[in-house]
């Protein structure tokens, strides 16, 4: 999905909200765990109650490669569930030296049927390129993160600046806004307006609204531009919204929520 379509569905629905399917076995309803096909069902029952509110999915990839083959399997199935209509996110943290994550772009790429994979920035260029060269398919890479521990290097400063800010102005050399996004915190909101200063047109990915306690109103007031610019995610707020049959209705209802706040925004 290139930046002109996601920017359509974006204005269409009036939602920049993107559901994390961060399904955990041990968390999904009784009722369906039985299954033997637990994950798929309780992914497609969120899909298909939360579709109408959201622009994007995010698979986290730990919750199904700790499932070992079943998990990946399951994966593949959600992915390929997902309407084309929304960005499909593998959130899998990846990088390596240039040949391997080569591999890596062609796992999330080619192989499994994401439009975009999240990458850590810490090894560099070569690291970062190889997921570049595809067309109409994003890097996400990890800019300012929602835990406590980004203290420990991205809010360290070297010669005056943040190291996430030097991560920000380097990384969006190698890349345009049309491929290359960032993952900024919505825990971090005192740093939006400047960050916002330094990457005017790039989309962020925002988790850490819900369960971490970001706040909607404040990244969006300081963060989005004139194509929005912005896709928030929350996982645990909206999928485990219901621990009962109803859990497919909750969470469309938690996502609803989220997407009327969001129309508010829009000018
Ligand atoms: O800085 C970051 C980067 C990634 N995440 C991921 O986003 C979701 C958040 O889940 P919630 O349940 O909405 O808190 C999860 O997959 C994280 O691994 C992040 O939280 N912060």
């Amino acid at each position: 999905m290139n930046r002109t379509e996601l920017i359509g569905q974006i204005r269409n629905k009036r939602s920049y909200l993107c559901v994390g399917l961060d399904t955990d076995f041990d968390r999904i309803p009784k009722f369906l765990q039985s299954r033997p096909d637990a994950i798929v069902a309780f992914n497609k029952a969120i899909i298909d109650a939360t579709k109408d509110y959201c622009v994007s999915y995010k698979i986290n990839t730990a919750f199904y490669e700790a499932m070992g083959l079943k998990g990946w399997a399951a994966m593949e199935e959600t992915v390929n569930y997902i309407p084309s209509t929304h960005l499909k996110i593998a959130d899998a943290k990846r990088g390596d030296i240039g040949n391997t994550s080569a591999q890596y772009a062609k796992a999330f790429f080619e192989t499994l049927a994401f439009d975009a994979i999240t990458v850590a920035p810490y090894m560099g260029a070569d690291s970062v390129q190889p997921f570049l060269e595809y067309k109409d398919k994003w890097t996400i890479v990890l800019g300012l993160t929602s835990n406590k521990g980004a203290k420990d290097f991205e809010l360290q400063k070297t010669d005056g600046q943040y190291l996430y800010e030097k991560v920000l102005k380097t990384v969006s050399s190698w890349g345009t806004p049309e491929n290359l996004m960032f993952v900024i915190g919505a825990t971090q909101a005192e740093e939006f307006t400047n960050i916002r200063k330094i990457l005017p047109d790039h989309f962020f990915l925002v988790p850490g609204v819900g369960a971490q306690g970001g706040s909607l109103s404040e990244i969006s007031d300081k963060a989005m531009n004139s194509d929005c610019g912005l896709l928030v995610n929350a996982s645990r707020a909206i999928i485990y919204a219901a621990e009962n049959e109803s859990f497919a209705t909750e969470a469309a209802a938690i996502a609803q929520q989220y997407s009327t706040e969001m129309s508010q925004y829009f000018s």
